[in-house]
């Protein structure tokens, strides 16, 4: 066995629901979150906790929001829930972690669950458990990151239906028991033996849907971030009949629509309208409901469709021409409420990627 083995893990963010496909759709795409891992075998002993050592560079590096203690970065902890489970109790001797993070957090772009996933195929290459497949780590994903869409795409790559099996009653208590006993606080569970809970088996599941070639990602990424916890707090426990339905009429043309080629400006445009989580997020995200009533393919040539990337406040604009006139009157309609914004054109992106 080498003394020294390096290997890189890249998962792409991602952009989920779609307009109507509320935790259910999911579009991985171009831009990565990179691990570069070394793990120095000719150590015995380490100094750091764990035996692990982070260092970070990109977003959430200078605001200090992505913690360097391998207990309490999103990352790290979720890879030792999977040595855990595995009886490993911490890293091997000696491992250094450096993230490289392009993806802005709490933003939309789906950062947390880009590091879920690459946490788990952290903890998977740690510790060499080579028997996990790729259904068995979205299993563990779903243990904290508790909607499959984002996972799904930032695992599988492409653009994805999710959805989760029917578990067993007792499956289910163990797939909601609360997060804290999944990742414990920092401290909770070093040298205490904790055992974490392993997922239940075969929780969730994807199919992969066709994407024409011709459609690109406008993102437009305000500068400031709603959490998606916060994001979800808004949404009502229940919804009006006509709603519902009003998103079910839609999510059964998106997937078709959006595999067409040559595309059909005005279905995407009407197969991505959404009644049941924009419409409450608008008081989180000023401009919101202007952006997605007041732009439409007649109006803005080149323009397919506009949503709410994931839980927001990123707008993203499927286009196939005149990417950055429509960034820039979406950027606009920020502007007038006095916040500015980024943009980037992506495309869709292949699943994360482990490389040795
Ligand atoms: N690369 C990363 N490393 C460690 N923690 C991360 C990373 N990316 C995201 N996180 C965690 O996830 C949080 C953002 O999650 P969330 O509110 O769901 O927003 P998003 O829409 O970006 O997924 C961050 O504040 C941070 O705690
Ligand atoms: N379906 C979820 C997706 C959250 O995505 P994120 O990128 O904002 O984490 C939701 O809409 O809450």
């Amino acid at each position: 066995m080498a003394q020294i083995e390096t290997f890189t893990i890249r998962t792409p963010c991602s952009s989920a629901n779609i307009g109507p496909g509320f935790d259910v759709i999911g579009l991985a795409l171009s831009m990565y979150l990179e691990l570069r891992v070394t793990i120095d075998r000719t150590k015995t002993k380490s100094e750091h906790p764990l035996n692990c050592r982070i260092t970070c560079e990109g977003q959430g590096e200078s605001s200090g929001d992505i913690s360097l203690d391998p207990e309490a970065n999103l990352i790290t902890s979720v890879a030792l829930y999977v040595l855990r489970c595995h009886d490993q109790r911490s890293f091997p001797c000696e491992t250094h972690v450096h993230i490289i993070n392009p993806i802005p957090l709490g933003r939309g772009l789906g950062s947390s669950g880009a590091a879920v996933v690459a946490g788990v195929f952290l903890g998977k290459e740690c510790g060499k458990l080579d028997h996990l497949s790729h259904d068995r780590l979205f299993d563990f994903c779903l243990m904290i990151e508790r909607h499959p869409d984002n996972v799904g795409a930032a695992l599988y790559g492409g653009f994805v239906g999710t959805y989760l099996k029917p578990l067993t009653p007792e499956d289910v208590a163990r797939k909601e028991i609360p997060i804290s006993e999944v990742l414990p606080a920092p401290a909770g569970g070093i040298d205490t033996g904790f055992r974490p809970p392993a997922p239940p088996f075969g929780i969730g599941h994807h199919i992969k849907f066709p994407w024409a070639p011709e459609i690109k990602a406008i993102t437009i990424i305000p500068d400031f971030e709603v959490a998606t916890a916060k994001a979800r707090d808004v949404l009502p426990k229940e919804y009006p009949r006509p709603d519902v339905v009003y998103n079910l009429q839609r999510i059964a043309l998106l997937p078709v629509a959006l595999g067409q080629s040559p595309p059909d400006p005005d279905l995407i445009y009407l197969a991505m309208q959404d009644k049941l989580h924009q419409p409450y997020r608008q008081t989180l995200i000023p401009g919101l409901t202007s952006i997605v009533e007041s732009m439409t393919p007649e109006t803005q040539p080149g323009l397919l469709g506009v949503c709410l990337s994931g839980a927001g406040p990123t707008i993203l604009a499927l286009a196939t021409d005149n990417f950055e006139e429509i960034a820039e009157r979406i950027m606009g309609v920020f502007k007038g409420q006095g916040i500015k914004c980024d943009w980037k054109l992506l495309t869709p992106a292949e699943g994360t990627v482990v490389n040795r």
